[in-house]
């Protein structure tokens, strides 16, 4: 089976081209092998890219590095729209990708025949508590109490498709997103486990994120958390609409339209090998 390593501000991929390829009979315990950093090809998980079966030009299906499916992935969607332009699947720059998330659309940037910058329609976020999922208090739930690891922290959840757990911190250190991030996962508040982010507010127009990600551990980026994360900055009255996001491997810019209430996210997507997996 051919595979392509990709990523998308460090957020990194395997992606299989299920035009071309058969999308496997058991694509979760694929995801788990080729993601291992050491018996595998290594990355945060496997982006399927296959056939719509909505009228869309592909459709992205991905699994974390445990295995688990998300309906979502910010990164990879960048990476998504990427292959299909530059490998011909569709030419166009302006593509409607399905996601679990529905059908968004995604504008390319292209420089000699390859496209480098992508911009999505993120869609509009989800902040009514019982469809993020989450047991927090409030609805939405902004700047709720939630226990874990022993202590207590404040909290805006949010989904983008998948769920997302925003934590301002004034220092995103290795002891929260490595030692608290694991345990706002699996906190019982979360009926489907959650995506965590440690955010560090430097203006109303630029922030600091660490994410701990559901079902892969800490990763470089996270485009649906970034989104996430503008929008709780604006409901707990912290940032702008606009916002530039630093995350380890790189930065993303960030907008929650006013007129359509969706989040507009853009960045980078890098092809980096491809290569034939042989099994595990
Ligand atoms: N890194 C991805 C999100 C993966 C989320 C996944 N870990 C989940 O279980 O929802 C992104 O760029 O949006």
């Amino acid at each position: 089976m051919r595979f392509t390593k990709m990523q998308g501000a460090g957020n990194d991929y395997v992606y299989i081209n299920c035009f071309a390829e058969q999308f496997p009979a058991d694509p979760a315990e694929v995801a788990r092998q080729m993601s291992d950093r050491h018996f595998g090809v290594g990355g945060d998980g496997v982006i399927y890219i296959c056939p719509s079966n909505q009228g869309a030009d592909a459709w992205m299906r991905m699994f974390n590095a445990d295995g688990s499916e998300s309906e979502m992935c910010g990164n990879g969607l960048r990476c998504v729209a990427k292959f299909v332009h530059d490998h011909g699947i569709k030419t166009a720059t302006q593509l409607r990708l399905q996601t679990g998330a529905g059908i968004l659309t995604v504008d390319l940037e292209v420089k000699a025949g390859k496209a480098h910058r992508v911009r999505v329609n993120m869609g509009q976020p989800i902040i009514e508590a019982a469809k993020i999922p989450t047991l927090l208090p409030g609805n939405p739930p902004v700047n709720a109490t939630l226990e874990a690891g022993g202590r207590s922290f404040e909290v805006t959840s949010v989904s983008m498709g998948n769920p997302h757990c925003v934590v301002f911190v004034p220092e995103a250190t290795d002891e929260l997103v490595l030692g608290i991030g694991p345990k706002i996962e699996h906190s019982p508040m979360f009926p489907r486990r959650v995506n965590v982010e440690f955010v560090e507010v430097l203006s109303r127009t630029e922030l600091r994120q660490r994410t701990w990600e559901r079902g892969s551990g800490e990763t470089l980026a996270c485009g649906t958390g970034a989104s996430a994360v503008c929008v709780a900055g604006v409901l707990t009255g912290r940032t702008q609409r606009k916002v530039t996001i630093h995350l380890l491997g790189g930065d993303l810019e960030l907008e929650w339209n006013e007129a359509d209430n969706c989040i507009y996210k853009t960045g980078p997507a890098v092809e980096v090998f491809s290569g034939e997996w042989v099994g595990g």
